[in-house]
């Protein structure tokens, strides 16, 4: 990526805690706090002053043990939790220049449904399951305005097309489908309006190796053909190693450590990000 790159996403200083903290934890480095949990009044420290850039036609990768902040994560940029405070910014809304937490609902939505889309680790989140699978994608164009329901068919048919789901098969509800053919429903429903930025949230876990390898190999085709950039997390090197250009590393809420990720793979300097690369030899 050039130096001169403008992102298409950048998060300054993310931080989400559940609970209202008290004296003893509102100092990051208190006593009171176990790893990122107040033992005196319960809160919790999901996201501690979380930044990075997503740069045009990027795989981000965030890799984190469980409880390290990932989901809860991919929840604000999603607009699915509110934030403690920080800001998000993305380069195809208003030049960049306004804080998106800071956005009105409405507003929100409308970068929901426009500029982003989101897959789910579990797909009764993502999808309708008792609509058609095009019927799925037509509810997601028809939240960004479209009405022409020729296009949305045609649309919704190279979508499912794309993502190998028979055509014979698109009009069924995705309820009688497998996990792995769900997550590629899910997939082209987030495709659908075509945005510029993909989030992935644990998109293969759960499901059988094989059906996991297909997913992802989906995802890196999609990724090369569209040449969308993705957030993608998840708890398993293998799959970031497989996908991500670079990742980030996430501990405790905090970014410990972030990079080119064969780098990362190659040359871990947190202790943390060491034993997660050792486990995967
Ligand atoms: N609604 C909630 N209320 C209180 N605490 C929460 C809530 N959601 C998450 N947390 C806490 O926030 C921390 C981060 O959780 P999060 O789910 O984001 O981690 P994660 O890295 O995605 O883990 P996993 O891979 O297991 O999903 C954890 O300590 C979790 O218990």
């Amino acid at each position: 990526m050039a130096e001169f790159e403008v992102p298409v996403l950048s998060i300054k200083n993310l931080q989400k805690q559940y609970g209202p903290g008290c004296t003893h934890c509102q100092n990051g480095e208190s006593p009171s706090l176990v790893k990122n949990y107040c033992q005196v009044c319960g809160t919790v420290y999901a996201c501690r002053d979380v930044s990075f850039d997503v740069f045009p036609g990027e795989v981000l990768g965030i890799v984190g043990e469980s409880g390290s902040g990932k989901s809860t994560l991919m929840q604000c940029l999603y607009f699915d939790q509110e934030v403690t405070g920080g800001g998000a910014y993305l380069a195809d809304y208003e030049n960049g220049e306004k804080n998106l937490f800071q956005e009105s609902s409405q507003q929100q939505r409308y970068i929901r449904n426009n500029i982003m889309g989101k897959v789910y680790q579990n797909p009764l989140l993502g999808l309708k399951m008792n609509f058609s699978s095009i019927g799925n994608i037509a509810e997601k164009l028809i939240a960004a305005g479209h009405q022409h329901v020729g296009l949305m068919e045609s649309r919704g048919t190279e979508l499912l097309d794309k993502v190998n789901i028979p055509v014979h098969r698109r009009k069924e509800a995705p309820k009688n489908f497998s996990g792995g053919m769900q997550q590629r429903v899910q997939i082209a429903k987030a495709l659908s309006n075509r945005p510029p930025l993909l989030l992935l949230d644990e998109v293969t876990t759960g499901l059988d190796l094989s059906v996991q390898a297909s997913v992802l190999d989906l995802i890196k085709s999609l990724q090369r053909e569209l040449n969308i950039s993705i957030v993608l997390v998840s708890h398993d090197l293998g799959v970031i190693r497989m996908l991500a250009d670079r990742t980030i590393v996430m501990l405790e809420g905090k970014v410990i450590e972030q990079g080119v990720t064969d780098q990362i793979l190659e040359d871990p300097q947190h202790r943390y990000t060491q034993q997660l690369v050792h486990s995967l030899l």
